[in-house]
């Protein structure tokens, strides 16, 4: 049983009370008791209207049910369909043309382009290795993963091996090539670095000396400039640091005595409250909060184990090097650090309000995480996070402007209650809700004065469309998912708007997730998309990935594409309305074999998902498919899983004993896959688990889930789990 603590109207769990008062609040200016009577004062003051905007989702969605069934059987009428949203309200007239105008923006965020790493907040192991991914070692990144392939001998291990490392010292020195090139000859003819009257001479191996094609891509070294242990370059505004020492294992073996190059990588990191994290009450809150407070403080450390050895993990300094005119000057050496808060769903029994109800967990996370950047913002950490005096909240989940008008009330409120300076807190709206998607314009103009990205969670987004358009139809299968008009429509759409708002310089256009953490030669390969189509950052799942990822924004200078794309013909918005539906003839084409796959596929990834959430406690987990391809499952992943499974069952596709069938089957499965762990608790043979269970309702009460969102049962089985 929860023990609160009630403070004026309001009951908060006691860990978290006494979190706030103890650890939190000191050192902020913050009056303990005043920040109480504030924050009853905005949680049940903006209660009700987060619970108004939910109906209306409701609401909306029920129009579109009833739409949908009146004209089951009918052909589709895309402008009949279109009017329909408008009448409703779901799609609103677009308003005069306009700019953002937020200012004080992170340089990191307005004026370089770069990978954006996710964290689960609640891993402090991740969370310290994401804050110090601003920086990564390309040679590790690369003999690491399959961003280099083993052939021709060029195994990984065990030990290492030559064959492989020569693979990755041509790879460097041809990126070296490309975003450095000297002014004659080629990178991998050097024998030695040095500066020299403030400019960089490569010794060639035919005794000649050069130096850089462009000077001014030189920004300083370390050490001696004659001999120096690390040279700072720059391309397209990104860093990299050639480093030296003729005594390592690797130097030793280098002409030069490069070591390696370390890659300024993960430019900004999203500390994530949301998706990635199980955190369903007070004590879990306390965790996420906890992090987040020894990241603004700069003392988070934790004991990382390997092998035999151990070692305290800490937040990095930043680098220092000399200038060319003899100054040192200092880069950061730590990513810019977002805060993901949770939407406007969920509730959390952290708090219970006047009227004993749940607090709406996104205004909590609102008052508490900026209350904690508040350590930043005094100064009270040996690091800086933000250098602009700002807090950077990104806010998932929205359905349309109402909604960010919504989160913008709630920001300037909690700016209000802290004595903090209007438009603080910044907001990155994610744009992963139909609604949000076909209104992009109007909910970028509703948070016109502190939007620094629109960014496309394509995840949830597809999520979304499934439930959206449940009763519409059967689907196409997810793997063709991606090459349908709508998704290709609302990935030009939203950087067509970010540039039509005046985005570019000001704010990110980003894109999404690479959910296939261990596939980095495929992701060497298709990720250069995302800068190509004029995003200045996207998501990545780990720090090695920033660092491969980084090479892309190194081969397509960004800002230079967006300027291009100003004036291309805008994507339309009756292309993004074309739902993505099997017609008579391509479901009859679909094989016996084809659907049982996919429903195969999505139980085991729904399954290896929902039993580590529910009964580990695990909120983002790598889990094979059925071809034993590790994917990143969160919660918008099983958003999708679980969505088109009830869709397909909808619509007869398939019929529910096949699924009941393909979830004890999976669930054998997904036992075998955890057997290494000693708490694991099987699923089979009984399947009378909470977590299966879960899983067989995220599935068969998928229709009613609001919005298909997985978080309401996995909170409510995960709670039980933690009441046994
Ligand atoms: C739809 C959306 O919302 S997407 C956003 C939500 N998703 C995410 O945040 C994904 C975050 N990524 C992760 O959680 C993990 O990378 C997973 C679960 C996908 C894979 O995790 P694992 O199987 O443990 O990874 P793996 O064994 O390959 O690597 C672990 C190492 O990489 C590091 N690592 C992996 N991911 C991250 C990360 N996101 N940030 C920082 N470090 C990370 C770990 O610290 C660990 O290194 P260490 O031993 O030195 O501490
Ligand atoms: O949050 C990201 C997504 O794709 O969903
Ligand atoms: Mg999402």
């Amino acid at each position: 049983m929860t023990e609160y603590v009630q403070t004026g109207g309001i009951k908060v769990a006691k860990e978290l009370y006494d979190f706030i008062n103890d650890q939190a609040i000191p050192g902020t200016g913050i009056e303990a008791q005043d920040f109480w009577a504030k924050f009853d004062k905005i949680a049940n003051e903006l209660a009700p209207k987060n619970r108004a905007l939910l109906a209306k989702r409701d609401d909306l969605q029920a129009k579109i049910d009833a739409y949908h069934t009146e004209r089951a059987g009918q052909p589709h009428n895309a402008a009949e369909y279109k009017t329909f949203l408008q009448e409703i309200g779901y799609l609103v007239p677009e308003g005069e043309a306009f700019a953002a105008t937020t200012v004080n923006v992170e340089p990191e965020i307005a004026k370089m382009a770069g990978p954006q790493l996710v964290v689960p907040i609640m891993n402090a192991r991740f969370a310290l290795n994401a804050s110090n991914a601003r920086w990564g070692s390309l040679y590790d990144a690369l003999y690491g993963t399959k961003a280099i392939s083993e052939e021709d001998g060029a195994t990984k291990g065990p030990g290492y091996n030559q064959v492989r490392g020569d693979k990755v010292i041509a790879y460097a020195r041809d990126f070296l090539n490309d975003a450095a090139p000297l002014a004659t000859g080629n990178h991998a003819d050097s024998t030695q670095y040095a500066i020299v009257d403030g400019a960089l001479q490569v010794t060639l191996k035919d005794g000649t000396a050069t130096g850089l094609k462009d000077a001014n891509k030189l920004l300083g070294f370390v050490g001696d400039a004659a001999a120096p242990t690390g040279i700072l370059l720059q391309n397209n505004g990104l860093r990299f640091e050639l480093q030296f020492d003729a005594t390592s294992p690797i130097g030793s073996s280098d002409a030069t005595g490069m070591k390696d190059i370390l890659m300024e990588s993960a430019l900004t990191t999203i500390m994530d409250c949301e998706d990635s994290v199980a955190c369903v009450d007070g004590e879990d809150k306390v965790v996420a909060y906890g992090n987040w407070l020894g990241l603004m403080k700069g003392d988070l450390a934790v004991e990382v184990k390997k092998g035999a050895s151990s070692f305290t993990r800490k937040m990095n300094p930043d680098r220092e090097y000399t200038g060319l005119d003899g100054e040192t000057f200092s880069v950061k050496g730590r990513s810019m650090l977002f805060i993901r808060n949770v939407g406007h769903l969920m509730t959390n029994p952290a708090i219970l309000l006047a009227d004993g109800a749940e607090v709406p967990e996104g205004i909590m996370d609102a008052m508490m995480t900026v209350m904690i950047a508040m350590h930043d913002l005094k100064g009270n950490a040996p690091f800086q996070n933000s250098t602009t005096g700002s807090v950077n909240i990104v806010k998932p989940k929205m359905h349309g402007p109402e909604e960010v008008a919504f989160a913008n009330d709630i920001f300037a409120a909690v700016e209000d209650a802290l004595g903090l300076p209007r438009f603080t807190v910044k907001m990155g709206i994610m744009d992963e809700e139909r609604r949000t998607t076909v209104n992009l314009k109007e909910c970028i103009r509703a948070a016109k004065d502190r939007v620094v990205f629109i960014n496309t969670g394509f995840l949830d987004r597809t999520g979304d469309e499934l439930h959206t358009s449940m009763l519409a139809g059967p689907f196409v299968p997810k793997s063709v998912m991606k090459q349908q008009t709508w998704i290709g429509a609302y990935e030009d759409w939203n950087v067509d708007t970010g540039l039509e708002t005046d985005l570019s310089g000001r704010a990110q256009i980003g894109k999404g997730m690479w959910p296939i953490p261990d596939e980095m030669g495929q992701m060497m390969e298709q990720k250069i998309a995302h800068p190509k189509s004029g995003a200045n950052t996207a998501w990545v799942p780990s720090p090695t990935a920033a660092t491969l990822h980084a090479m892309h924004y190194h081969q397509v200078d960004v800002f230079a594409v967006q300027e291009g794309l100003k004036t291309r013909k805008h994507a339309s918005v009756d292309d993004i309305l074309t739902i993505p539906l099997m017609d008579d003839a391509a479901k009859a084409a679909l094989t016996a074999e084809q659907i049982q796959t996919e429903v195969d596929n999505n139980c085991q990834g729904l399954l290896g998902y929902v039993v580590r959430w529910v009964d580990a406690g695990i909120g983002c987990s790598k889990v094979p498919d059925i071809n034993n391809v590790g994917l990143m499952e969160d919660r918008a992943t099983l958003r999708i899983s679980s969505q088109h499974l009830t869709n397909w069952l909808e619509h007869g596709v398939c019929s529910e004993e096949q699924v009941k069938e393909s979830l004890k089957r999976m669930a054998a499965i997904v036992d075998g896959q955890n057997a290494n762990d000693p708490t694991y608790i099987a699923m089979a043979p009984s399947f009378d688990g909470i977590a299966f269970q879960a899983a067989s309702d995220l599935i068969f009460k998928g229709k009613t889930q609001p919005s298909g969102y997985t978080e309401p049962l996995l909170h409510a089985y995960r709670l039980k789990y933690k009441a046994q």
